[in-house]
């Protein structure tokens, strides 16, 4: 039920697609709530027909033979992720493709190299940020460094449909091998399409994929990149192509900001 008196809006926008509920809360009077009417949450990437289709597999990719967790040696590993999971070094994350293992892999579930493909469960909550920036994301929990907390989703289309689409604000450039896509999250994504930028963000954007094919599906997967404090916001840095279609100043507040 949404109405502008109450403080808790709506208690899960997920609807039970999280592994954690998804509140939106609102705090600040004459926010516009009506992007919840309109919204379908996604908690992965589909195509405009609604469902992501099956990409054949044209050539398959490695795929190891490790037993349990892979190891440093092994050929799939992308040597991003600590045995626990969490990113050893935030500058190697920003490599063309972080690849985890895949669906022909024998390592186990558990494989320290499966991180962003099984979902996150570190918790979130929209908030009203204020009448000017409008909604947030802030974390319902600290979260350490270099922890995989969300990806991008939203409507997976091509170039030409890309150019159709008016509102710019919420295209998110992939790619499926060579070819470039957009994820558009202006009417349907996750909690993530609720970040705001900063130009000092406290998370960082990677390519992260683990298909099995040559023919890769590139999901843009979100990492922490220092400690976060329970009920900081949450940000990412939009970068110089976003801003220079937008003729707004940068609100972030940043002593770095490089938008004003
Ligand atoms: C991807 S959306 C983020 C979610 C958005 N705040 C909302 O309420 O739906 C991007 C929009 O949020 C606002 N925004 C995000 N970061 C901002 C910033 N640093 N300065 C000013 N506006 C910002 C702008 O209106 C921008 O077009």
């Amino acid at each position: 039920m949404i109405s502008d008196e109450n403080i808790l809006l709506i208690e899960d926008l997920s609807n039970g697609a999280e592994r954690f509920s998804v509140p939106v809360i609102c705090t600040v009077p004459k926010m516009d709530t009506s992007v919840f009417r309109d919204f379908k949450y996604a908690p992965r990437l589909i195509d405009v027909s609604g469902h992501l289709k099956n990409r054949p597999v044209s050539k398959k990719i490695y795929s190891c033979r490790c037993y349990g967790s892979c190891d440093v040696n092994c050929q799939c590993a992308s040597g991003i992720y600590t045995k626990t999971g969490v990113v050893n070094n935030m500058d190697h994350l920003m490599c063309d493709i972080v690849q985890e293992c895949n669906d022909y892999c024998e390592c186990a579930l558990w494989c320290g190299n499966r991180i962003a493909q099984k979902g996150s469960n570190i918790s979130m909550e929209i908030f009203a940020r204020d009448l000017k920036c409008g909604w947030g994301v802030r974390a319902k929990m600290n979260i350490p460094k270099g922890v995989y907390i969300g990806e991008y989703t939203g409507e997976l289309i091509d170039d030409d449909e890309a150019a159709m689409r008016s509102d710019t604000t919420f295209l998110f450039e992939t790619r499926i091998g060579e070819q470039t896509y957009t994820i558009d999250a202006k009417y349907c994504g996750n909690y993530t399409r609720f970040i705001n930028h900063s130009c000092n963000p406290n998370v960082k954007v990677a390519n992260v994929s683990w298909d099995q094919s040559e023919n890769q599906l590139i999901h843009m997967c979100f990492y922490t990149d220092r400690i976060i404090m329970k009920n900081e916001e949450i940000t990412i840095d939009y970068g110089d192509s976003w801003w220079a279609a937008k003729k707004f100043a940068c609100l972030c507040g940043s002593s770095k900001c490089k938008y004003q």
